[in-house]
């Protein structure tokens, strides 16, 4: 049997969840896919269940799973724990080797006149951002802090570069054959082997057109001239960064989701927002993130194309009767949004 471990975390993670998962039990009762439950603690959850973000039955039940799906986790609760619910998340990463986080940025039809951008300058953009996310300053040792001194340290080595590049120009090939890769070279050092290993892992890949853009311009033409990127592939913190600042362009943080991958072929499915501790507990927060997650879980982990393409079929048709969550103008719930969005695909898998 399938085994999916669910990881609800803290703020909105639960609220989320359950929508994604909503949408997902449709496919089991239909009988078009079947798979178990597992659920476990992370984040702010596990601390104040067993005092620890990453509890180890937690990683076993993911080592033991077909996929993973998270929700999201921290919240000013635990701001001031020593191990803080982020901390679990990167352990999470780190131990599962989910090395490649893959971003889509897509602006809808239906959504492109929520963005504050023109219209004119963002309809049609459709890139992915390629983050590393094992490595670079979130993990390099050693890291200090004290009253006068703090410290963090930035590593790549040649193995892990090589590794995001090859995931970046295998999913350009898939795509318009353009890789963007993002550094600050003419200041870092890791940025310097970045850049270096770009130009010769390129080689491999004769179809796909390299180019090099520094992470403060590419900041700025992410918002001005967004449909110039196909794919995107940087460093784990300046993914991160601009991860963020690409969600300006789809109207909203929470519509946008992401996969982990790992070597293991167990991959690790979340929005890339947080646990938006302003509306937690609301039924306000947005649920398409998760239901992407869910979306691109079908896609990535267990090859169910025709499965995904028809919850997004569904979301488009919700999204065209203009309900929406308020992040996007709209007055629906998160069970609101959810509900139709079920009643739709319900629709489909029926006709
Ligand atoms: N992967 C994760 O679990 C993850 C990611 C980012 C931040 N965090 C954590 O989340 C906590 C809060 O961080 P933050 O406030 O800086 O970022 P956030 O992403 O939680 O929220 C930023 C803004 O976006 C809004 N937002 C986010 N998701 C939304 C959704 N689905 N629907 C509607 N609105 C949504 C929030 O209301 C907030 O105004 C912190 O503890 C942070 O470390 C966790
Ligand atoms: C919560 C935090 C550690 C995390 C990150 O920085 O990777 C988040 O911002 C994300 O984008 O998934
Ligand atoms: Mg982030």
């Amino acid at each position: 049997m399938t085994k999916i471990t669910v990881l609800k975390g803290d703020g909105i993670g639960p609220e989320i969840m359950d929508a994604g998962l909503n949408i997902l039990s449709v496919f089991k009762e239909k009988g078009l896919f079947d798979y178990e439950i597992s659920e476990e603690l992370v984040g702010g959850a596990a601390i104040d269940a067993v005092g620890k973000p990453l509890p180890e039955k937690t990683v076993e039940s993911c080592q033991s799973s077909d996929a993973i799906l998270l929700g999201a986790i921290g919240g000013p609760k635990w701001d001031d724990c020593k191990e803080r619910p982020e901390a679990g998340l990167l352990a999470l990463r780190k131990q599962l080797s989910l090395y490649a986080n893959i971003r889509p940025i897509q602006v809808s039809e239906e959504l492109v006149h929520l963005s504050p951008i023109k219209e004119d300058r963002i309809a049609g953009t459709d890139f992915v951002i390629v983050r590393e996310l094992t490595g670079g300053i979130y993990f390099g040792e050693p890291r200090q802090l004290n009253d006068t001194e703090a410290l963090d340290t930035c590593v790549y080595t040649k193995e892990e570069i090589e590794r995001i590049m090859r995931a970046a120009f295998e999913l350009a090939q898939t795509r318009r054959k353009k890789v963007t890769s993002v550094d600050k070279s003419n200041v870092l050092a890791t940025s310097k082997l970045w850049r270096k290993v770009a130009e010769e892992v390129s080689q491999d890949y004769p179809d796909v057109t390299l180019e090099h853009q520094l992470v403060d311009s590419c900041a700025m033409v992410m918002i001005t001239k967004p449909k110039e990127f196909d794919v995107i592939v940087t460093e784990n913190m300046f993914g991160d960064i601009l991860s963020d600042e690409a969600s300006v362009l789809t109207g909203s943080l929470g519509v946008l989701a992401s996969s982990s991958l790992s070597k293991t072929g167990i991959h690790l499915f979340e929005p890339i927002h947080g646990s938006a501790p302003d509306i937690a507990g609301q039924n306000v927060a947005n649920p398409l993130s998760m239901i992407y997650s869910v979306t691109m879980m079908l896609r990535d982990s267990f090859k169910q194309y025709k499965l995904a393409d028809m919850v997004d079929e569904a979301v488009k048709k919700v999204m065209q009767k203009g309900i929406m969550t308020k992040d996007l103008g709209g007055n629906y719930s998160t069970t609101d949004v959810t509900k139709y969005i079920r009643e739709e695909l319900i629709e489909i898998i029926g006709g």
